[in-house]
């Protein structure tokens, strides 16, 4: 069974998410990045899972060890499904996430970010100075993800097909960019639809404006649904 579509609530504050989420009769999973949880903190989450829908928390934790693994163990208090930090920072790093997370007691997916869907193979070589492929990049850093014991990672939806191969069909691919041939593609550069992440070996696919900013939220999330496969 496929999962549901991840909708980015990137709002500023609940009653625009209120707002948007009202029309919506299903539970949905929903993802909380930093425009929303930094400017209302745990609060929200508790009002989001009153509602019922599951929550990625994306706020890609990157910093040393210590750090990273005491705010996971703060995190961890919260009632979420999913979170993030940055495979950028280290195996000792995201080991100490998942060490954070789990002494909390969470049981969510701890998924590490190798590189944003906003940079193109072009601008990775030459403002980061790594200087092989796009997918050597995501592939090198979804195996030391692994082997930090993490869940998956955050990669577009051109890299999931690779992953797959080489780490196998329960590491999360959680593709971020998606867009319908008909929507603008904005800051996003490694773009695609939801039938080709399916079939390139996404887990999840993360649909944010192509929904929110849509004219009917409602329509064009069963338009993706369905294009994306869920079946529930
Ligand atoms: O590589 C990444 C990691 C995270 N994101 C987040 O996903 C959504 C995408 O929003 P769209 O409006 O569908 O472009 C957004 O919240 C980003 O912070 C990403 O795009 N790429």
């Amino acid at each position: 069974m496929m999962t549901k579509p991840i909708i980015a609530l990137d709002f500023k504050n609940m009653t625009e998410v209120t707002d948007f989420l009202a029309p919506f009769d299903e539970a949905l999973f929903v993802k909380v990045g930093m425009e929303l949880y930094l400017q209302n903190g745990p609060a929200l989450i508790k009002e989001i899972r009153a509602m019922e829908h599951e929550i990625f928390l994306d706020l890609k934790l990157h910093d040393i060890p210590n750090t990273v693994k005491q705010a996971m163990y703060g995190l961890g208090g919260l009632d979420i499904q999913m979170t993030n930090v940055h495979a950028a920072g280290g195996c000792t790093m995201m080991t100490a996430a998942l060490d954070g997370l789990r002494a909390a007691g969470s049981e969510a997916a701890l998924i590490a970010v190798t590189q944003l869907t906003s940079t193109s193979e072009e601008q990775m070589q030459r403002e980061q100075l790594i200087q092989v492929s796009m997918n050597d990049s995501i592939l090198h850093y979804a195996e030391t993800a692994q082997q930090a014991g993490l869940d998956g990672i955050v990669c577009s939806a051109h890299e999931s097909r690779i992953i797959t191969d080489k780490l196998g069909t329960s590491f999360l691919k959680v593709t971020p960019g998606i867009r319908t041939a008909e929507d603008a593609v904005g800051d996003q550069v490694r773009v695609a639809t939801p039938e080709y992440a399916r079939q390139n070996g996404s887990t999840h696919i993360v649909v944010g404006r192509a929904i929110t900013q849509d004219a009917d939220p409602v329509a064009k999330y069963q338009i993706i649904k369905k294009a994306w496969g869920t079946e529930c």
